[in-house]
């Protein structure tokens, strides 16, 4: 028979979710499959995937008890039923395929509840793999060196080409897992049912997995997405006065008056460090170096700048680029542009491409246009790490 090379999903292919563990490493108020993540049930995810999918039905192997809240995790889909798992993750898969009996489907895409987000092309990728074998798993390659531990210490490498890491969906003809979990008799559990299928002298063919199919753990993998971008402005003001230094983006300008305020009162950099303060939401400059404490009185801007930048990476993002746009009279930021831009790249450490600065007068109008003071604005974007 001709292998079918993308055979349409029918009721052919029923599916086990496995939700009955505990969760305790993950750390939940409530056992991680019925935890809330990315906006809905952990469980509801992968449920909701198989029968978009079109497979059907899909029992979803509980713990004794967890009728009520997986009834609500799951509640107004039509196809789903529930079976009560076992002690471990083997038990419950074997307690779910006994249930499929009477509906005895051709074949069973076997899936960890803990693994959310369920790419369609991995269960069709799977399904056109039973044409020719068993069984089928997805796969991902090893990226990291591998070596065996003796306790504390390094033993044998390990060959990462040969290893790959197994995810779920794991994919069967019905008839064959269930006989190969009815004949286990291993001393240990099997590591998945895979294992089982092979012990069985089942051959299960590797399709590519999904990094987007990672199974949910620990409590790290349940904190809040970061965005991938985030944007923050600032804006400052300092007045001109005989006798004071001017400093602007981290560069001496000469000119005859200078800025008063905050440590060298560089007006330019302020706005860039609230700006990147509030791409991360730490507060504002003031909160970080209040202007009432002594110690920066008269000190560089810079070293707030590269304490915005530390905050930045401490939250997970680094510098996408920055704008500062200085608003003054005099003295001209033409001349010492390139400078600015360069030393600004320099205390951020990160590409001059990244770095933008501009001026503008407001023609003569207000304080700025008086020559009392200069203003600078600023914006940032950071970028997650
Ligand atoms: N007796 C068990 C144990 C596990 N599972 C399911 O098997 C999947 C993979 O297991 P794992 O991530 O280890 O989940 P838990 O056993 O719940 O986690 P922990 O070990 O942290 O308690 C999960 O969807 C889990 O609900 C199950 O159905 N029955
Ligand atoms: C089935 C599995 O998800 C495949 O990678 C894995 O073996 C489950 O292991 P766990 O220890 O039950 O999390």
């Amino acid at each position: 028979m001709e292998p079918q090379a993308n055979p349409p999903m029918t009721s052919k292919v029923a599916a086990l979710v496995v939700a009955a563990g505990q969760g305790l490493r993950a750390g939940q108020p409530l056992p991680k499959q019925f935890a809330n993540w990315r906006g809905k049930p952990v469980v509801r995810h992968s449920v909701e995937a198989l029968l978009a999918a079109g497979v059907a039905p899909v029992l979803v192997v509980i713990p004794q008890g967890a009728e009520e809240i997986a009834a609500t995790c799951l509640t107004g889909l039509d196809g789903v039923g529930f079976v009560t798992g076992g002690e471990t993750r083997q038990d419950s898969v074997r307690a779910g395929l006994e249930a499929l009996v009477s509906d005895a489907p051709e074949l069973v895409l076997i899936h960890d509840a803990a693994r959310p987000i369920l790419p369609l092309a991995v269960i069709e990728r799977l399904v056109a793999a039973l044409a020719l074998e068993a069984g089928a798993i997805p796969v991902l390659p090893v990226v990291d060196s591998l070596c065996h531990a003796e306790g504390a210490v390094m033993g044998a490498p390990a060959k990462r080409e040969a290893l790959r890491r197994v995810q779920t969906p794991q994919a069967f003809r019905y008839a064959d897992i269930l006989a190969a979990h009815r004949a286990w008799t291993g001393a240990t559990l099997a590591g998945d049912d895979a294992q089982v299928a092979q012990a069985h002298g089942l051959t299960v063919a590797l399709v590519d997995g999904d990094e987007a199919l990672h199974k949910l753990t620990y409590a790290s993998d349940f904190a809040p997405a970061l965005p991938l971008v985030r944007m923050g402005t600032g804006y400052d003001v300092h007045r001109l006065e005989d006798g004071e230094e001017l400093w602007l983006c981290g560069v001496k300008i000469e000119h005859h008056q200078g800025l008063s305020g905050h440590s060298d009162a560089d007006v330019a950099i302020h706005a860039l460090v609230d700006a990147i303060l509030g791409a991360c939401a730490r507060g504002d400059i003031g909160q970080h170096f209040p202007p009432s404490d002594p110690q920066w009185r008269g000190a560089s801007s810079d070293r707030f700048l590269a304490h915005a930048v530390k905050l930045a990476a401490e939250a997970g993002y680094g510098i996408g680029h920055v704008d500062v746009t200085i608003i003054c009279e005099a003295p001209k930021i033409g001349p010492h542009r390139e400078a600015m831009r360069a030393r600004l790249a320099e205390v951020m450490g990160v590409d001059l491409g990244l770095v933008s600065v501009k001026a503008t007068t407001t023609e003569k109008l207000g304080f700025t246009g008086r020559g009392e003071g200069i203003a600078a604005q600023a914006a940032a974007t950071l970028v997650r790490l």
